[in-house]
């Protein structure tokens, strides 16, 4: 017996795939197969074994052909163990592979109502949540053409709207398939993070930030097996260690450093460097106004009507550097009278991870400003754009009114502006600086 707080149990689970390396064998081994084989076995998982319990999140992580996939069909019942358990308590929803789930020749519309269908939903409840379901896939008229027509992304769109409206228990996601553009990539995000307030997730990546940033747990798989299992800063912390030492070889042996006494010293010991540009960034940022096809909500007593973003010494042209000083307007009309209004923004990564932000509060604390129905107002901000890698970002901007403590939202745009980054250099972590100098010293 489960007990009723576990989503997954898995154990001993092991799958085998016939390989043969001919087609004939094929034939033979279904006509003559009784005392002999024709194939070769190729486990694909051996003995995996794990938990995971109700309103967790799990990341599986592993390598290309580690058993990821095999793995997750075995979870949403599509493809059979060899040996072994899996006990699933919950409706089990999943964003797997392109193409599956839809038929080709059916409209967007026709597939929302056979894959609702599938998951146990009454026509009647389609019927109440199609204009839901039709606006999260937010692909227009192309609903009532046939599937076949979609670009990959519209199909993305579509198979996400339908899981998002299934009442899952269980969300199994798989990040490459976030193939959307960032204003949809960030809706599917917000998903899943109210999802995850009470739902159970599973999901995919190769990127161990996004792991890190999502996922409580991480389950690791290297050839089948389960090479870890732990706190998801852990699994992932030792999964990176080891694919970078599998490209660094014998050359270099990563450990843990304890940045303390000498190191520490040399990290910061940069006075007498010239400060001089020594790294050539060559990061180029494309800043565009989104507010037309924004998402978010507002009261109706404030409105933000203009978003844009100019470089501090000339007002030319929407591409910017990293490292570049530049001004953020955000413009907002009131319909009522605000005593305290604040406008505020923040960057997110196609995650949905916060990168960098700030409002006027720090601004307006000290200069009170009141402003009537019908007037505009504008919140500046004037900073340095970091090195952001290569992607694309959203800016949600904001007005409220009140203070740190108590304030209350007027209108709130998940994707104000659309900020794509080109970048020819690799760059670490999620927001890159800009070093002025650099040396290493032999003392
Ligand atoms: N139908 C099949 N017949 C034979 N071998 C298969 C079959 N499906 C998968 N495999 C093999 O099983 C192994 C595990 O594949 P799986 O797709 O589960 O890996 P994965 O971790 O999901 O990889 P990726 O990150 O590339 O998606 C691979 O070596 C793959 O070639």
């Amino acid at each position: 017996m489960m007990s009723s707080d576990i989503a997954i149990q898995v154990e001993n689970l092991s799958k085998c795939y016939q390989i043969y390396d001919r087609p004939r064998d094929r034939l033979k081994q279904m006509l003559l197969g009784k005392n002999k084989k024709y194939f070769r076995e190729f486990w694909a998982l051996k003995e995996v074994g794990f938990k995971v319990h109700k309103g967790e999140t799990l990341a599986i992580i592993g390598k290309n052909g580690s058993g990821k996939s095999t793995l997750l069909q075995m979870i949403c019942s599509t493809l059979n163990p060899t040996n072994g358990t899996i006990k699933v308590n919950g409706r089990v929803a999943a964003l797997l592979e392109l193409g599956a789930g839809f038929n080709p020749e059916f409209t967007g519309r026709e597939n929302i109502y056979m894959a609702a269908a599938l998951y146990g939903l009454t026509k009647e409840t389609v019927d109440q949540r199609f204009s839901s379901i039709s606006a999260f896939a937010d692909i227009g008229e192309h609903i009532e053409q046939p599937v076949k027509t979609y670009s990959s992304g519209m199909y993305v769109r579509l198979a996400f709207a339908v899981i998002a409206h299934v009442d899952a228990d269980i969300l199994v996601v798989d990040e490459a398939l976030a193939v959307g553009d960032a204003v949809f990539t960030q809706k599917c995000m917000r998903f899943i993070r109210a999802f995850q307030k009470h739902g159970t997730l599973l999901f995919v990546s190769h990127d161990t930030a996004a792991v890190q940033s999502l996922c409580e747990k991480a389950l690791w798989l290297e050839n089948g097996q389960v090479q870890g299992f732990g706190t998801s800063k852990e699994i992932s912390e030792a999964y990176l260690k080891s694919s970078l030492q599998e490209v660094y070889g014998e050359q270099v042996t990563l450990s843990a450093i304890n940045k303390s006494g000498k190191e520490k010293e040399l990290l910061t010991d940069n006075k007498d460097e010239s400060h001089h540009e020594i790294v050539d960034y060559d990061t180029k940022i494309n800043f565009k106004n989104n507010l037309n096809d924004a998402n978010g909500w507002k009261s109706g007593s404030a409105e933000i009507i203009d978003v844009r973003m100019n470089k501090v010494d000339n007002d030319d042209g929407d591409i910017f550097e990293g490292g570049e000083s530049v001004r953020l307007k955000i413009r907002a009309r009131a319909y009522s009278s605000l005593d305290a209004p604040i406008i505020g923004f923040i960057v997110k990564d196609r995650l949905g991870q916060d990168l960098f932000g700030e409002n006027t509060l720090p601004f307006t604390t000290y200069n009170k400003k009141i402003v009537e129905p019908g007037e505009e107002f504008e919140g500046s901000f004037c900073f340095q754009l970091p090195m952001l890698p290569n992607g694309q970002y959203v800016l949600t901007a904001s007005v409220a009114n009140g203070n740190l403590y108590e304030h209350v939202q007027h209108h709130w745009l998940h994707d104000a502006a659309v900020i794509t980054v080109s970048s020819s250099k690799v760059r670490w972590g999620l927001v890159g600086i800009k070093f002025e100098s650099m040396k290493l010293s032999v003392i």
